[in-house]
């Protein structure tokens, strides 16, 4: 299975186009539609959000709301792009967009480095596509691989672990039932109520401040069949598919697949997970640090990644940078922008790990049609419990 998206920020569309679904797979635009309204939201986003309404339109490849087979294309309509007609203009037009010209970089965006590297005169031309508006379309794509893991029983949800100083506790033995519904009823997508407290406040003061926040956002997947990904070869792993999935989610730094960073700090002992056998379970581990991984390939236990999204580049506080046109410094001028968009960007990253998870199932058992793969799904997991 692969996609591919187009669109700018403020044009008139975002256009995904998914290619290698299984046929006959039920396909909700409900479905889509809920995963894009979770995205919009979160404390922390500006204007932008109150503009846009996003919903897919589906263009081809679902016929009675199941797949053919076929390539299925979605697009949502930006809103706003009323308001940019003409300074989104494909038709050469050079008076109007000389007077519209950017010419100011931001520290910490695509600005600069994308007008060296396309040689644009004009930011517009790189701000356009670097923005996160794009993951409206990665998500919409991450929505129909949850419908390839709902029909084999994966569930999956995300939540926010940190908001720049504010650390929410720790959380090991939820489910991801518990966590879906937890982090949906908290404004922030936070588990701990007296953290989500904290993070509000910081919210609010930092933009008070014209500052911006950060912060750590975690996914679980739950029921996942051991053996996805592969240890043969570097590309075939699923733990750095995934972390490349994460990682190129805009203002994302980092990836963590269980306890991460920290299995620097411990010794072996307090890393590796114990394998247990029983009747019942088959076999299993007697902890989860590794997150669901080892040798590139999934164990059985939930899968478990967390990732680092910086703050914000766009600031009101003004931050040193230099003209292209005058090489001269200026301070930056306000505009519009979120002030954290970690919450949003939790949903964003359940769905980039959505899509790679659903994409391994894909490889490993064959699935022309959804039927075929769940009957190979549950003919391997009865293999796998009598081995
Ligand atoms: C959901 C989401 C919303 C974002 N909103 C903004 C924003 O309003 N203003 C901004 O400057 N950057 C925003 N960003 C971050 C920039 O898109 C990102 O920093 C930029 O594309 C440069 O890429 P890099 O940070 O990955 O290097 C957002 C990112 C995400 C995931
Ligand atoms: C449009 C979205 O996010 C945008 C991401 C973004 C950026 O620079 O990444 C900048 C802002 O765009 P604007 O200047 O139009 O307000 C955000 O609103 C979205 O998430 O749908």
């Amino acid at each position: 299975m692969r996609y591919l998206t187009a669109g700018e920020s403020h044009g008139p569309q975002l256009t995904l186009i998914i290619e290698g679904l299984p046929s006959q797979l039920p396909f909700s635009k409900e479905k889509v539609d809920e995963q894009l309204k979770r995205r919009q939201g979160g404390y922390g986003r500006g204007r932008r959000m109150q503009i846009e309404s996003d919903e897919v339109q589906i263009l081809s490849g679902v016929r009675f709301g199941k797949t053919t087979g076929a390539p299925v294309t979605l697009v949502i309509e930006n809103k706003d792009w009323t308001h940019w007609k003409k300074v989104m203009s494909p038709h050469p037009d050079e008076e109007k967009a000389e007077k519209r010209r950017l010419s100011r970089p931001r520290p910490g965006h695509a600005d600069l480095n994308g007008a060296l590297k396309y040689g644009h005169r004009d930011l517009r031309d790189v701000l356009e596509r670097s923005s996160a508006r794009e993951t409206a379309a990665r998500v919409a794509a991450g929505a129909v691989a949850r419908q390839i893991l709902e029909l084999c029983g994966i569930r999956i949800a995300g939540h926010v672990v940190r908001i720049g100083s504010v650390g929410a506790e720790r959380v090991t033995d939820l489910s991801v039932e518990e966590i879906a519904k937890r982090s949906e009823a908290s404004p922030v997508r936070c588990l701990d109520p007296e953290a989500e407290k904290r993070m509000i406040e910081l919210i609010d003061e930092t933009k008070k401040e014209g500052d911006t926040l950060g912060g750590v956002v975690e996914v679980v997947l739950e029921n996942v069949p051991p053996g996805l990904g592969s240890h043969v070869h570097w590309d075939r792993k699923l733990d750095a598919r995934i972390a490349q999935a994460v990682m190129s989610i805009q203002a994302f730094k980092g990836v963590e697949i269980g306890i991460g960073f920290e299995a620097a700090e411990r010794k072996g002992s307090q890393v590796h997970d114990e394998i247990l056998w029983s009747e019942e379970k088959g076999y299993h581990r007697r902890t989860n640090r590794l997150g669901g991984f080892e040798g590139g390939m999934t164990t059985g236990e939930p899968i478990v990644v967390r990732g680092v999204m910086k703050p914000i580049p766009t600031l009101y506080k003004p931050l040193k940078s230099v003209d292209i046109d005058t090489r001269e410094p200026f301070e930056a001028s306000i505009e519009r922008s979120d002030n954290c968009a970690v919450p949003a960007a939790s949903v964003v990253a359940e769905n980039v790990v959505a899509w790679e998870v659903a994409n391994a199932l894909l490889e490993k058992f064959s699935s022309d049609t959804a039927d075929e793969l769940v009957r190979e799904v549950n003919r391997y997991l009865q293999e796998v419990k009598e081995f």
